[in-house]
């Protein structure tokens, strides 16, 4: 049975969901900022589920020997190594809108509550103070809100604004024209949108990209008396510098519910005038916590028991449905691309995969990831299907693929063909009704072999007594023969022969097979 941990504060449901779909689970949310207790347990979990406080890093990752998913409950994964987990085959998911209407809620109780100073007031007139005049506020109506980063939240946000009868501008490069006018907000580039809003709302993900967006010089770009709100990420925004601004009155306010160091308890920005500042509650609602708890649970569940795939950061998905009709295909995959690496000793160019038949109208992507899994292994050993398709594109590895839906002899198949420097080199398989993946052709050549542990691959000049002193030799050498396969392309031309072998070929062996009269090259291949 699958066991997963989970480290932060999610909801319970979560743990009732883990255990009706079959999942043993440990409710330990604590144990998320404990950095040392999590690198002690965390190697017996084949899953882990989080919200922001556990920081999934590059030693986490190293400790988590079973590890097979991380689940977000929640949107931003800026606490999870991804690259790292995906050259460990960890797939990362995450809950992409169960929080969303509740965090662009939480931005604009935010705008109002700069607009009319409401926390600073409250306090003012619990301590009995009555300083009505010094509360004097802004109407939002007509006012022009900027929004960066006009995707889910953001999108939300324009539309909440709008019923506030607030003007909406929008920066975001990832912003279609099309998708601007159907949400009735005014597409501008980011020093247009800095100079022309009285509120500023951030709903980008922190990227290399977005890191300190809002910084000194932009800050001078804004409208002497504009208020910021960030409900994104803290690393969006020079705390410093935003310290000044409200300092020098830049800025008329600031509403901050995420910041760089987080918990943050002692920040500069505590000390500054008009900061209103709530410790990253955008998603602290129970119809959220509920959401993102239910979906991460079924998500986490569903690849823990079926292998189904939603939502993950790093792997196409896969939908339960699918899942079962899809192994036999990926296991195919992987086998042609294994056969295909261990026989190319040549830099690879790129791959041209073709589906043919029923397969074609699958969902292919996971065997173009099972395939480059098979074709890299044997160059880089340490590959998975989560980080294959990131080390071909890394290594510049060109990747084709072709599909097509009619039948051709088989009623489907994969055929792999390899580019390097000096050639191309096609193999092919099909997946029969037992299930069982079989070769059907190898550098043009037809043939019906099944692919197992151990296998010999030979390449032979077509002539009248090789084979049988093939078969005396490995006699000789005592290697079991399971099933023989050949090929040829003509009489008296090059014939391939693939022998299914108990039991794995020494170095020696191999070079005694490669000897033999008539055998131009000999490989022992290992799946
Ligand atoms: N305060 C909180 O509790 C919560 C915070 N968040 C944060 O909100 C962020 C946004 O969430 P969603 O709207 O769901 O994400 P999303 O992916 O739907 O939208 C992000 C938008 O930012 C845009 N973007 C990316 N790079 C950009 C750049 N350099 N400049 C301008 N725009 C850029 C994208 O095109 C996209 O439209 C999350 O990444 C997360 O960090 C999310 C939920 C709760
Ligand atoms: O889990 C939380 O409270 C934070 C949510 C959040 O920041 C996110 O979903 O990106």
């Amino acid at each position: 049975m699958p066991k997963v941990l989970v480290s932060d504060k999610l909801s319970e449901t979560a743990v009732q969901i883990f255990r009706d779909n079959g999942v043993d689970v440990d409710f330990l949310p604590d144990v998320g900022k404990d950095k040392e207790k999590l690198l002690e347990i965390i190697g017996q979990y084949d899953g882990l589920a989080i919200r922001s406080a556990t920081k999934v890093t590059e030693k986490v990752i190293a400790a988590a020997d079973n590890l097979k998913v991380v689940g977000r409950a929640g949107i931003g994964v800026d606490n999870v190594d991804i690259p790292q987990a995906t050259a460990k085959g960890i797939i990362v998911m995450n809950t992409p809108f169960g929080n969303s209407i509740t965090t662009a809620e939480h931005a604009i109780s935010l705008l109002l509550s700069l607009a009319r100073q409401i926390p600073a007031a409250d306090a003012s007139t619990r301590a009995g103070k009555w300083e009505k005049s010094k509360f004097m506020g802004v109407e939002v109506t007509a006012k022009t809100l900027g929004i960066i980063g006009c995707g889910n939240i953001g999108a939300i946000v324009a539309d909440r604004a709008q019923g506030l009868k607030m003007k909406v501008i929008a920066f975001d490069p990832f912003l279609t024209p099309e998708r601007a006018l159907d949400l009735g907000v005014e597409k501008v580039e980011l020093d247009e949108l800095l100079a022309r809003a009285d509120f500023i709302s951030l709903h980008t993900p922190l990227t290399d990209a977005t890191r300190g967006i809002i910084s000194a010089e932009n800050i001078a770009k804004m409208k002497t008396g504009a208020r910021l709100i960030n409900c994104a990420r803290g690393g969006l925004v020079d705390e410093v510098a935003l310290k000044e601004a409200l300092e020098s009155g830049k800025l008329a306010g600031a509403a901050m519910d995420v910041f760089e160091v987080e918990p943050a308890t002692d920040n500069p920005l505590f000390e500054a005038p008009n900061l209103i500042a709530t410790p990253h509650l955008g998603a602290s609602t129970n119809e959220a916590q509920e959401n993102v708890a239910l979906q991460v649970a079924e998500q986490m569940s569903a690849y823990l028991m079926h292998g189904a795939i939603s939502n993950a950061l790093n792997f196409p998905s896969i939908s339960a449905e699918e899942a079962p009709r899809l192994m036999p295909f990926v296991k195919l995959a992987e086998m042609l691309g294994s056969f295909a690496g261990q026989l190319t000793e040549s830099g690879i160019k790129g791959v041209r995969i073709e589906f043919e038949g029923h397969v074609a109208d699958l969902n292919t992507k996971p065997m173009v990831s099972a395939l480059l899994t098979g074709v890299l292994k044997p160059l880089l050993g340490d590959v998975n299907m989560v980080s294959a398709p990131v080390l071909a594109k890394d290594r510049g590895m060109h990747v084709e693929t072709v599909n097509r839906e009619q039948q051709g002899a088989y009623e489907n198949y994969i055929r792999l063909t390899v580019i390097t420097e000096r050639q191309e080199r096609s193999v092919a398989g099909t997946v029969f009704a037992d299930g069982k993946p079989r070769l059907i052709q190898v550098k043009g050549v037809n043939m019906e072999a099944e692919i197992t542990p151990a296998m010999l691959y030979i390449t032979n000049e077509d002539k009248p007594g090789f084979i049988g002193r093939l078969g005396t030799l490995l006699g000789n050498e005592g290697v079991n023969i399971a099933n023989f396969n050949l090929g040829r392309v003509e009489s008296g031309g090059d014939a391939i022969a693939l022998i299914n072998i108990d039991g794995e070929l020494s170095d020696k062996q191999l070079a005694t097979i490669a000897a033999l009269e008539g055998v131009k090259q000999a490989k022992s291949l290992k799946f």
